[in-house]
């Protein structure tokens, strides 16, 4: 078992609030994973209370359950619930949301159709407007408002706010110096009864840009009076290395001109025509160095500053080189964290062509209307090109008057009348997956690239495995009808499920994400890739803001490591803050 520090030691044994302090890898999770279990075992928890464990991302929750499995018992872990701001306050409100909207049920706006209602609404004050208005009037919840919303059903209800708190009496804040205002409220109100453990690294706060405050935890302690414990520089994580070292240097510049044992630096040149292939060969002789020494369970990430570099690497892996000199470079199977809305949105389009199809029907409007969705939401957060918000309102106005203009628009409608005459021509099968494969062959043969993108972006769909629960709705549906009548509802539920689950992911094997994602994470070989022309670590402009932001990026990324930590950068622009 671990080994414990006596300032550690001494934590077990702190009762009331806590806030425990500490660099990467420290053993904050560790240590508050502890204390649930000493809490759970000796101080004494009733039949029905639960300890809960609040974290961001269900990416990070994953990570913590892997540690659970690790330090606490299965007799014990009924005690204890992690969950995401989003998926407990959800909980709540699904019960006592007509506490405070008389719109009952609350329904929720999944974020890939916030996407597409969004998309033309400007500037940040207009949109929490509309997204007030749109609970308000019609009970429509935009995951945005979680935790707001949350804050303000336990500030108005005194009795709903006891059964919380009496439900659950401790509650550990994963990542506090990430908390935005919003869930700072809703942690003020649910503090008030139950006692909490905040796990901070004031220097590890990369969600400034969506409301992280540098003042939170002086907040916190000035409101909740914690006992606080600073863990400093201790690395559980990457004994016996200098990576944590090189991490803290890098907050002040130290680190310029110094070496440090297991931190390595990786220059590549400019190669026409193969942009990343240094770092794809880099990748490759790590796993083999790996596979070769008969390890198992090995995990390697590669961090980019961009999601743009991301796709980028994660085409780069997918593709079989061959070099002029005939030298084939194999594909690296790999994960991705891609952006979800793209994806869910093509699966609705494909979902209602399989409905309509398989019922002999044809409704072209209803396919024009799920490509505008598709058009308008498939970035996400980011807002549409104003060309692709043009092209969508053109077929909205089309579906309202009948017109159009314009040899592209023409097309499109052409291809949606198209295709939905050819899907009630299918004779489907009642295999789901063959029959997804169907409706997205037939949609890649459109000429129209609005609609090839759908086919591109449905590519990148991980609900319909075989054995998922969508995959069984659908055999379901064509059991009892014949036929996919209600495929939209399932795929738009199954999305919402795969929303909130948080079911454990193992992070083995090869990743690519950004570095925002791989906060609270840790694998054993870290590779931070930074591009020539984007998705650069930091811009040589960047004011010192910019520039102290990006060096607690480059921290967080470099500490993930657990044996190795590469900082791949161009040899003629090396990285600033590395030279
Ligand atoms: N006392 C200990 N002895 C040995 N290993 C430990 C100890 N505490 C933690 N570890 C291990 O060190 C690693 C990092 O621990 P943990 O995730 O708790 O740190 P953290 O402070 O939460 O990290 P971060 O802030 O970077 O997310 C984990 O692999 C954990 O299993």
């Amino acid at each position: 078992m671990f080994e414990l520090s006596e300032q550690k030691k001494q934590l077990l044994k702190t009762e009331g609030n806590l806030l425990v302090l500490g660099g990467p890898g420290s053993g904050k999770t560790t240590i508050a994973l502890l204390k649930a279990k000493r809490i759970i075992e000796e101080e004494g928890i009733k039949r029905g209370q639960v300890i809960l464990f609040l974290s961001f991302a269900r990416a990070t929750i994953s990570r913590v359950e892997e540690q659970v499995g690790l330090l606490i018992s299965d007799k014990i872990r009924s005690h204890l619930e992690i969950n995401t701001y989003h998926g407990f306050i959800w909980n709540l409100l699904k019960c006592h949301g007509y506490l405070i909207n008389s719109n009952a049920p609350i329904r929720l706006l999944p974020p890939p159709e916030a996407a597409s209602r969004f998309a033309n609404i400007s500037g940040k004050q207009a949109r929490e407007e509309e997204k007030y208005r749109l609970f308000k009037e019609e009970g429509i919840l935009h995951f945005d408002l979680f935790a707001r919303i949350g804050a303000d059903l336990l500030s108005r209800s005194n009795a709903l706010a006891k059964v919380i708190s009496a439900a659950y009496p401790v509650v550990i804040l994963d990542e506090f110096q990430d908390t935005n205002s919003d869930e700072w409220e809703f942690i003020k109100a649910i503090g008030k009864r139950s006692r909490l453990i905040a796990l901070a690294d004031a220097e590890q706060r990369i969600y400034e840009f969506r409301g992280a405050d540098p003042a939170r935890i002086g907040e916190y302690i000035k409101e909740f009076h914690p006992t606080q414990f600073d863990f400093g520089i201790e690395n559980n994580r990457s004994k016996d290395t200098d990576i944590v070292q090189f991490g803290n240097d890098i907050l002040s510049g130290k680190n310029i001109g110094r070496k440090y044992k297991n931190v390595h630096f990786l220059g590549y040149p400019f190669r026409q025509g193969y942009p990343h292939i240094d770092l794809k060969f880099t990748v490759l002789k790590a796993r083999k160095k790996i596979i070769d020494a008969g390890r198992k369970d090995w995990s390697i990430a590669v961090l980019v500053p961009s999601k743009r570099l991301m796709l980028e690497i994660s085409s780069c892996f997918s593709t079989v080189h061959t070099l002029a000199n005939g030298n084939v470079i194999p594909q690296i199977k790999h994960e991705v964290a891609l952006e979800t809305a793209g994806p869910s949105l093509a699966a609705i389009l494909i979902a209602g062509v399989l409905e309509l199809g398989s019922q002999k029907q044809t409704n072209a409007d209803r396919l024009i209307g799920d490509l505008c969705e598709h058009i308008r939401g498939r970035k996400g957060d980011e807002t549409p090109s104003k060309a692709d918000l043009d092209f969508s309102s053109a077929l909205l106005e089309y579906i309202k008057s009948g017109k159009i203009r314009g040899k592209n628009r023409q097309l499109a409608i052409q291809e949606c009348q198209r295709i939905m005459s050819e899907s009630t021509k299918i004779e489907f099968t009642g295999n789901p997956g063959g029959d997804w494969i169907t409706v997205r062959n037939l949609i890649k043969s459109s000429t129209s690239g609005y609609l090839k993108q759908v086919e591109n972006d449905a590519h990148f769909l991980r609900l319909l495995h075989k054995g998922s629960i969508l995959s069984i709705n659908l055999s379901n549906l064509w059991k009892d009808y014949g036929n996919y009548s209600g495929a939209t509802e399932a795929v738009r539920n199954a999305l919402l499920q795969e929303h909130f689950s948080t079911s454990t992911r193992v992070w083995k094997g090869v990743h690519v994400m950004t570095i925002h994602k791989s906060k609270g994470k840790e694998f054993d070989e870290v590779f931070v890739y930074e591009g020539r022309y984007q998705g650069k670590i930091v811009r040589h402009d960047a004011s010192k803001k910019e520039m102290d932001q990006a060096r607690i990026n480059l921290r967080v990324a470099v500490t993930r490591a657990k044996q190795n930590a590469t900082i791949v950068t161009p040899s003629d622009d090396v990285c600033i803050l590395l030279k």
